[in-house]
């Protein structure tokens, strides 16, 4: 029987199967009632009756032959999104792509003889004797490449994975279960103890990996880790909503999806509010930010900076507390050396905010007890609405904490700028660490606070304060911080190098890994891209390609006139972009090309949706995103001279394109151009 003949059978036998499943769970009454454990069960049911749903689709994506040694029979193991197995024999019908034996299927190169995975059961040996992708969409098959066959020569695993690069891309991130990599999968399933980072080239695929290693988590340690528990960090809302349905296709709900800002903002509360994005993003892109600023911008990631504003906070605390006796009435003393025997014996423990709670308690309990002395009742509530007064008074140096006033006296004693806006209680981005980690330090840090996993994209525009603050909001090792050295185009606010972030942990807590091959661009995009790369002084390792061939990249002078033509040879594309240095120029060439009637888009700072089609946009506004088409405007000498942030935009704007790359320069080309 040929392959496609047997995978055909195949597919009709698994789809009636999992039809009926679905059948069946459909037609058992919904649980409705109080009982516990039968209100377990229905979710569990429901749960299913939604894994049911995508498997009567596209049940699987991939077929392992393995033979184990202890059995010695092969066995055909269908992986796909959602396990599922045969109600009467138990057997697996489909394999979950997170279960241990799938790794084989991931990991698998084609040259070992034997194999083996770790199953809960321990460690299983065998030899593979297929490794086959099969393509079904809405339960037809559509194709079906061998990339190994014991006995055969065969290399069609990098075959499936060019054809499904080849692909053209619309305004969403997509999963890429059928063709993870081995070096990712690693990553993917990478202890859940350890913290890492990962150093990754642009188009390695740092962010869909980071969500693929959630997805993994929650499968493999479905007893200790909650969905409702996780938090994935990106950049802006446009990123989150264009990262937003990867999750969902594995399968996954429930993980909070936020910009560090919002998220820090909405915990500090007290009416504090954020410097808009847009200004933040002009501010450092289309204006020369003065030095002293970008040398402040800097100190303030930094730990030394922590530090010194933990020590600033615990001397402030501690003068805060009063030190002198509290008379409730004439002749009726409470000492201060109780009072400082409660704080530091009794409520040791509580931070400084619930150690405030404490003592106000007691205290007002210590009142009501000594008034019980006077015999009158009406004594006794004049005594203590005195007494209640007093210590209002008493408790006066040690009042609720206002951040913004402690963050600007910290500035202050240091010689530090207070910026305009701290008065207007709006934080720019390199103070929302600070003011969180004195929220942090006022209120304490409870279980519940405690995330079980957080993931950081984009995590070069990071401060190390920003990780440290946010590491006090993690359970042991449940951190994922991914980025690229090279697309930090944020310098003055993020790290130069990730040894500033290794620092924030204690070195042997913390894994590193690189990723270098890009799997975005076609060969030619690399290659020009890592000529740009290169330039950095202390950069990261050139990228390397997977061998996918595609169009010459065209470097040349051209007016804007001939955007049109651009445009028409770019038609095809399912996404497009062009990049301009400034907003201003964005605005100039979305103007022009609406007048002639193209349709586009001008992508702003404050967008929250990347809709796909053509947009044109700043370059620094690109970050995180792929276009399949991407025309690089005005890419002359006077918008890219030779410095480190140049070099990183404009690798940034190259690195977008995942099949065609287009740089025009109307006068003098950036010295950058290399070639
Ligand atoms: N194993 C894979 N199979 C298929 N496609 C892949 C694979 N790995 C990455 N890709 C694709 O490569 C592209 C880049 O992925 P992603 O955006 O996650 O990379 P990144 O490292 O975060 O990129 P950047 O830093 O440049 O923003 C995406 O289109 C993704 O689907």
């Amino acid at each position: 029987m040929s392959n496609v003949k047997e995978e055909l059978a195949r597919l009709e036998r698994t789809l009636n199967q999992v039809d009926d499943l679905a059948d069946t769970l459909e037609q058992t009454p919904r649980y409705r009632g109080e009982d516990f454990t039968q209100q377990v069960l229905e979710d569990r049911r429901e749960l299913q009756r939604e894994a049911l749903k995508s498997a009567t689709v596209e049940p699987y994506f991939g077929r392992l032959d393995f033979k184990e040694w202890e059995q010695n029979n092969g066995k055909a193991l269908y992986i796909g999104k959602v396990g599922v197995h045969d109600e009467v024999t138990g057997d697996p019908l489909i394999v979950d792509w997170r279960a241990p034996v799938s790794s084989l299927f991931y990991s698998f190169s084609g040259s070992e003889d034997d194999v083996y995975y770790v199953s809960p059961e321990g460690v299983v040996e065998g030899e593979i004797q297929l490794k086959r992708n099969i393509v079904i969409r809405s339960r037809t098959l559509q194709r079906v490449v061998d990339s190994y066959v014991e006995g055969q020569e065969a290399s069609g695993g990098d075959e499936f994975l060019l054809y499904k690069l080849g692909e053209q891309k619309d305004n969403k991130l997509k999963d890429i279960v059928s063709t993870i990599q081995a070096e990712q999968n690693a990553i993917i399933r990478h202890a859940l103890k350890e913290p890492l980072i990962i150093q990754g080239a642009a188009g390695s695929g740092k962010t869909t990996v980071a969500l693929h290693r959630l997805a993994f988590l929650l499968y493999e340690y479905r007893e200790q880790l909650k969905a409702e528990r996780m938090i994935i960090f990106a950049p802006n809302a446009m990123f989150l909503d264009y990262i937003s349905h990867v999750l969902p296709e594995l399968g996954v709900g429930g993980i909070t999806q936020r910009t560090f800002v919002d998220w820090a903002i909405a915990e500090v509360g007290q009416g504090i509010t954020a410097q808009p994005l847009v200004e933040r993003m002009e501010n450092q892109f289309e204006r020369l930010i003065p030095a002293q600023v970008e040398k402040e911008q800097k100190q303030k990631g930094s730990l030394a900076f922590k530090a010194k504003l933990e020590q600033y906070m615990t001397e402030s605390i501690a003068k805060s507390i009063p030190t002198n006796d509290f008379l409730a009435w004439d002749g009726k003393v409470l000492g201060n050396q109780t009072i400082q025997t409660w704080i530091e014996k009794d409520f040791a423990a509580s931070p400084p905010l619930k150690k405030r709670e404490r003592l106000l308690a007691r205290m007002k309990r210590w009142i009501e007890i000594e008034v019980k002395w006077f015999d009158d009742l009406k004594e006794q509530k004049s005594m203590k609405s005195e007494a209640l007064k007093r210590l209002r008074a008493y408790m006066s140096t040690w009042a609720m904490p206002n951040y913004i006033k402690h963050y600007t006296a910290f500035l202050k004693q240091e010689g530090m700028s207070v910026s305009a806006g701290l008065g207007k209680k709006q934080l720019a981005y390199e103070d929302i660490a600070p003011v969180l980690f004195i929220h942090q330090r006022m209120r304490g840090i409870e279980k519940e606070d405690r995330f079980d996993h957080i993931v950081i994209d984009e995590a070069q525009d990071s401060s190390p304060f920003m990780i440290a603050v946010l590491k006090e909001r993690t359970r042991q090792g449940g951190f994922t911080i991914l980025g690229d050295l090279a697309q930090g185009i944020h310098g003055n606010e993020g790290i130069s190098t990730w040894l500033a972030i290794q620092e924030a942990f204690s070195t042997k807590e913390i894994a590193y890994v690189q990723m270098e091959r890009s799997y975005r661009s076609t060969m030619e995009i690399i290659q020009f891209s890592n000529t740009i790369l290169a330039q950095l002084e202390n950069g990261p390792s050139l990228a390397k390609p997977v061998f996918r061939s595609g169009k010459e990249v065209v470097v040349e002078r051209q007016e804007k006139e001939q955007l049109k033509n651009w445009i028409a040879r770019n038609n095809e594309a399912e996404t497009a972009a062009i990049l301009t240095r400034t907003k201003a120029e964005s605005a100039e060439v979305y103007e022009q090309l609406s007048k002639a009637g193209v349709k586009l888009t001008h992508l702003q700072a404050s967008d929250q949706t990347y809709r796909g089609g053509l947009s044109v946009m700043p370059i620094y506004l690109a970050k995180g995103f792929e276009f399949d088409s991407v025309l690089l405007l005005y890419v002359d000498e006077q918008n890219y001279p030779n410095d480190e942030l140049h070099k990183k935009l404009l690798y940034v704007g190259c690195t977008r394109a995942l099949h065609d790359l287009t740089l025009w320069y109307t006068k003098k080309p950036s010295p950058l151009l290399v070639n």
